[in-house]
């Protein structure tokens, strides 16, 4: 059910051995060690096709790339997959705004991500699956919801706007309440929202806690049934197409299996949408979706979220249109932690651009050995590997650079930086 992903960047194996990697849980809010014992599986939510790709995006993809090149380093074998939501209400609405078809909008800005994801050298996902190619899973899943009783049906009145195709059996919601007795998934288990952080950040993505019709005020649409001028599928459960979270509970569970190593995604998506995701696959599988849940901090610009509503965008095919290496963006925002808050400028770029020009002008002088003797031994490449290793710290791997570029003649460390920040020298 895969589409095409992105060419692989070379990654060279590096001696010695690579540490394993802590990293920060929400679900428990603490830095913790992963345990994926040989085989990690990671699940990182892809873009909603539109404004592709700004560089909030680009941060949030270039901190599980590194958390996969750690694991990676550290001789684990990574499964990766990501989604991408090319059928849902944002994506249509801007469809509709810019009168291009949804499919049309969905490709081309797929097509560009991939590209910017290739140009940022980003390892690829071993699935990339769209919404579209599983709308049958989907469907048979939340039958499946309906049937054990952690999903319920609301009837769309006859006078909706827009108007039902055929009203059918209505729209499906999930039943908190009902899956909380039915299953070993608690709310808030994954987010640690309280009650009103959850209800705020329930309607600004799109919930509809009024609805009536609803059992619970943040019960979330599993399923809408057809809407005139909507895409929509006929299935089992009727005419209709998937609601968001459960489109990444299928995906997930669908490719890595349950029990994933770690679920990813920008901070905005803590709740409602990891912590639905996770309990539409618990009431699925009946099994734990994730052990470990991640979330890079937002990129903002001019003081605001870089968000597409705000079109305060800076797209990464802009900065590379306008002759910028892509190196460089990259170091711009490896040198900022990536679970903080942080906002792009153009400065930031220029002083990347700089450091990564010094970076370079060293490696020419020093004799690159890239033996393994020469790596396993390197003390520079053992503390680049603990700053990583350490919560993904990579302004601290960054700085280690600066004190080798600043006139260390040690051989071993553009081999790590490439393996590791996934930059070459
Ligand atoms: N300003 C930002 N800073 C950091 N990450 C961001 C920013 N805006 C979006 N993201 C992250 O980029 C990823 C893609 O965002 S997105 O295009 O809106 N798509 C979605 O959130 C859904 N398709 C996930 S299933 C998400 O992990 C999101 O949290
Ligand atoms: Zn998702």
């Amino acid at each position: 059910k895969s589409v095409a992903s992105w060419p692989a960047p070379e990654i060279p194996r590096i001696g010695g051995t690579g540490i394993p990697v802590s990293l920060f849980d929400s679900s428990t809010g603490e830095v913790v060690p992963v345990q994926p014992d040989a085989h990690a599986t990671l699940y990182v939510c892809g873009i909603t096709p539109y404004d592709a790709t700004h560089l909030g995006h680009a941060a949030t993809y270039l901190a599980f790339d590194t958390l996969g090149r750690a694991w990676r380093d550290a001789g684990i074998e990574v499964s990766y997959s990501q989604n991408i939501t090319d059928v849902d209400d944002p994506l249509l609405e801007r469809a509709t705004a810019t009168g291009v078809d949804w499919e049309d909008l969905a490709q081309s800005q797929t097509d560009l991500f991939r590209s910017d994801m290739a140009a940022l050298r980003v390892i690829p996902p071993d699935h990339y699956v769209r919404v579209q190619d599983v709308v049958d899973e989907t469907a048979e899943a939340v039958g499946r919801m309906l049937e054990e009783g952690t999903a319920y049906r609301v009837p769309i009145t006859a006078d909706a706007d827009p108007a039902p195709l055929d009203a059918g059996d209505g729209d499906v919601y999930f039943d908190v309440e009902a899956a909380q007795r039915l299953t070993s998934w608690r709310l808030g288990s994954v987010s640690r929202f309280d009650a009103e952080h959850m209800a705020s950040a329930f309607v600004e993505f799109g919930g509809d806690p009024d609805r009536p019709g609803k059992r619970g005020r943040l019960d979330p649409l599993l399923w809408r049934a057809a809407r005139a001028g909507e895409p929509s599928w006929p299935t089992p459960i009727g005419r209709g197409r998937p609601g968001w979270h459960v489109e990444c509970s299928v995906i997930a569970t669908g490719t890595l299996g349950t029990g994933i190593t770690v679920q990813g995604g920008g901070r905005d998506l803590r709740f409602p949408h990891h912590e639905f995701s996770a309990a539409h696959a618990t009431a699925i599988t009946h099994e734990t979706f994730a052990h470990h849940f991640a979330h890079a901090g937002l990129v903002a610009y001019d003081g605001e979220k870089m968000s597409k509503s705000l079109g305060n965008l800076v797209l990464v095919s802009k900065l590379t249109a306008e002759g910028h290496d892509p190196a460089a963006i990259r170091l711009a925002i490896l040198s900022n932690h990536y679970r903080d808050d942080w906002s792009w400028s153009d400065e930031l770029l220029d002083r990347a651009e700089e450091r990564l020009a010094r970076w370079r002008a060293h490696a020419a002088t020093v004799a690159v050995d890239d033996a393994a003797s020469a790596q396993a031994d390197s003390p520079l490449v053992t503390r680049i590997r603990r700053a990583v290793a350490n919560d993904l710290d990579t302004p601290t791997a960054v700085a280690v650079v600066d004190e080798w570029a600043a006139g260390d003649a040690d051989p071993a460390v553009p081999g790590i930086v490439d393996a590791l920040l996934g930059i070459t020298l």
